[in-house]
């Protein structure tokens, strides 16, 4: 199994980082612009091999796509991140012409690759990706969900003072400070209903903290996250390369499923060695409705920034 993980930065290097550890690639190939970087990011995650027990071969090239040939799965994390007080959405201008020749440049050498797309905005340059590469759509997938959710159960942990690995939560819609809908009438703790621990402010508080999970770490490090982005990303390129079938939500074009056309946003499916298996269909809440559709309006209006 080999991945191929373009930006050596810091999302791409975690991701690397957590794949290795988890020790199920045969090979990681770690590909960067920036002369050398992707090398010693290879090289210092090598030299954690023997620390951290993993055998899987990490390589690092400088912008040389024939290194990357035959990836099974592809994820993109190049691009820049986003600094306090900015939103994901000004990232449009330079990240989309970064994703498109990126993603390009990886289905010419992995002709059947399963692309993550990481880099914001990210239902935005998912949309792109599938627009560009004219390839089946189960094998284009946006990572965002995996992370909110993971932010989602952190938030709900930390209100009822619980441990994290009692709860369960899901986070749709866009991957945007306003777009992201945390599913909290759905989410529990061993199968009881936060609703019934937590007081309708207090969950109202959990969904708008989850929301700038994002921009409330981007204000505190001066620039966005990386360790839970990488782990994210990993848990969903282990869900493909062992074909788990595991669900997560992620960004997926749509074609009628949640009453959405023409987009790419965030919902729940079953991820496997096609990618994305399948979408499934959850039922929603009025309020979760209109949430929905409200975000994807957002997600639309930046799609329309694209020269498609
Ligand atoms: N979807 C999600 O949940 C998340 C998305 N992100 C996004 O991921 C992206 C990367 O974030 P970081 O790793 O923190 O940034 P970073 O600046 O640490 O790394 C980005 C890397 O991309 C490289 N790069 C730029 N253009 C390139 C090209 N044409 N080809 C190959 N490499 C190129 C840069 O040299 C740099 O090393 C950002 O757009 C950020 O907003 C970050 C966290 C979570
Ligand atoms: O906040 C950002 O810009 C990076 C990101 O998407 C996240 O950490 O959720």
């Amino acid at each position: 199994m080999k991945v191929t993980v373009v930006g050596a930065g810091a999302v791409g290097a975690s991701c690397a980082e957590y794949i290795a550890i988890k020790d199920f690639a045969s090979e990681v190939v770690l590909l960067d612009i920036k002369e050398g970087y992707a090398e010693g990011k290879a090289m210092d995650l090598m030299q954690c091999a023997s620390l951290n027990g993993f055998d899987t071969k990490i390589t690092g090239v400088t912008n040389d796509y024939s290194k990357t040939a035959n990836s099974d799965i592809c994820v993109i994390t190049s691009g820049i991140p986003r600094k306090p007080g900015m939103t994901r959405e000004e990232l449009i201008g330079i990240n989309a012409g970064i994703v498109k020749a990126v993603s390009n440049s990886l289905l010419e050498h992995s002709p059947n690759m399963v692309l993550i797309v990481v880099s914001n905005p990210m239902d935005t340059m998912t949309y792109l990706a599938h627009k560009s590469l004219n390839i089946p759509k189960n094998r284009i997938i946006g990572m965002g969900g995996a992370l909110d959710s993971a932010r989602f159960k952190y938030r709900l942990a930390e209100a009822m003072e619980a441990p994290i690995s009692d709860i369960d939560g899901m986070v749709i819609g866009g991957h945007s400070d306003k777009g992201m809908v945390p599913l909290t009438s759905h989410a529990t703790r061993n199968s009881i209903r936060v609703s019934e621990f937590l007081s309708e402010e207090r969950l109202e508080q959990v969904a708008a903290d989850t929301k700038v999970g994002g921009a409330t770490l981007t204000g505190l490090l001066g620039t966005s996250a990386w360790y839970a982005p990488g782990a994210a990303v990993s848990g969903l390129v282990q869900a493909i390369a062992c074909d788990q079938k595991k669900m997560f939500p992620c960004s997926t074009f749509l074609e009628g499923e949640y009453g959405l056309n023409d987009i790419c946003i965030g919902v729940p499916v079953i991820l496997g060695r096609n990618g994305i298996e399948s979408i499934v269909d959850i039922p929603l809440s009025d309020a979760e409705k209109a949430h929905m559709q409200a975000s994807a309006e957002g997600v639309k209006k930046t799609n329309g920034l694209l020269e498609l």
